[in-house]
């Protein structure tokens, strides 16, 4: 079982969209993951991102510390030192993750990454959290020109998805209207990979998305893996793929779809490149690029019958989402 790559193109110029939309469709009963090539995102405005991530990052702490990510997680917004977030699946305290017992120190075993979040300008419950004027100029701009710029796209896979069950292409639209959404900038540091395989510390375990979909931008890196569906507990890569972005479905999707769509576990592990070598080696550092987005979720017409009754309740996006990010804080 693989993910599977998935042109875009033809339901973005109308040529066929039925068919893609399907296409998009069935990876999420599947697996849950998807790539999209020719999905619309200029290229140049990514790289011009992770650009400003790696400048970001590469700033001393000090610099970093200057837009900090309040102490409570459920104000996702600004920067967190490598450390500060431990993410983890709600229900599941001892994990299958769970770290070894010998780990050197409590603070090894969060998870060994940095990040920075941007919302909407204008959210008034979380307010974004930037940099001083002096500090990076022009960093601001280029996240929110692309948080924008990331809309367009989600919302057209949202409408893919509206044709795909056949329902009005605004269907999902109009529950994601207030473009409740998050970019994240991550940086995993390099690392000696022994502290990897020791399972002392990790880039990410395992966890399902507590958004709707996701949209991520990975670079050559590697390491991301998504739980094979029919083999719990084992392992499929998602390899970069040039030109793709990675889109998976969140809690929300599963959720609303009365479970037709999987919300799959995933993690980031060491890069295939680097396993199995020299103990002294060490893990190159990777950057990746999540979007992921916010709404109110019911079940979908058409995903409720009299076999498959109702199984969810309505809920809001934003209760769950803080529950969550609270507790990886
Ligand atoms: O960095 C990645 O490739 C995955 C990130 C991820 O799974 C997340 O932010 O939820
Ligand atoms: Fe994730």
């Amino acid at each position: 079982m693989s993910v599977e790559v998935v042109d875009f193109r033809p339901f973005l110029d109308g040529s066929d969209k039925e068919k893609v939309a399907d296409a998009i469709l069935a990876s999420f009963k599947t697996i849950g993951f998807v790539y999209l090539v020719n999905h619309g995102l200029p290229e140049d405005k990514i790289n011009v991102m992770f650009q400003w991530a790696k400048k970001l990052f590469s700033a001393p702490m000090e610099t970093k510390q200057l837009a900090p990510h309040p102490p409570s997680g459920a104000h996702h917004r600004g920067y967190s030192a490598p450390g500060r977030e431990k993410v983890k699946q709600l229900g599941d305290e001892s994990g299958a993750d769970k770290l070894s017992d010998n780990s050197p120190s409590a603070e090894i075993q969060r998870d060994i990454k940095e990040s920075f979040e941007v919302g909407r300008e204008d959210d008034g419950e979380m307010p974004n959290i930037w940099y001083p004027a002096s500090v990076l100029p022009g960093f601001k701009e280029v996240c929110l020109d692309f948080y924008w710029t990331c809309y367009e796209t989600e919302k057209a896979i949202l409408r893919a998805l509206a044709l795909a069950f056949r329902l009005p292409e605004d269907f999902f639209l109009q529950y994601h209207s207030k473009a409740d959404n998050q970019l994240r900038l991550l940086h995993y540091p390099s690392i000696p990979s022994k502290v990897l395989e020791n399972k002392n510390a990790s880039r990410i375990p395992s966890h399902t998305d507590f958004c709707s979909l996701t949209m991520l931008i990975q670079d050559e890196v590697g390491g991301l893996e998504v739980e094979d569906p029919n083999r719990p507990g084992s392992f499929i890569p998602v390899p970069p793929v040039k030109g793709s972005i990675v889109v998976n479905a969140g809690d929300f999707l599963m959720r609303w779809s009365n479970d037709t769509i999987k919300s799959t576990v995933h993690r980031v592990r060491t890069p295939p490149s680097s396993e199995g070598g020299n103990t002294d080696s060490v893990i190159p550092p990777r950057y990746s690029i999540p979007y992921d987005s916010d709404t109110v979720v019911d079940c979908i017409p058409g995903t409720l019958s009299e076999a498959r009754p109702k199984r969810y309740s309505p809920i809001s996006t934003r209760e769950y989402v803080m529950e969550r990010l609270a507790a990886n804080y």
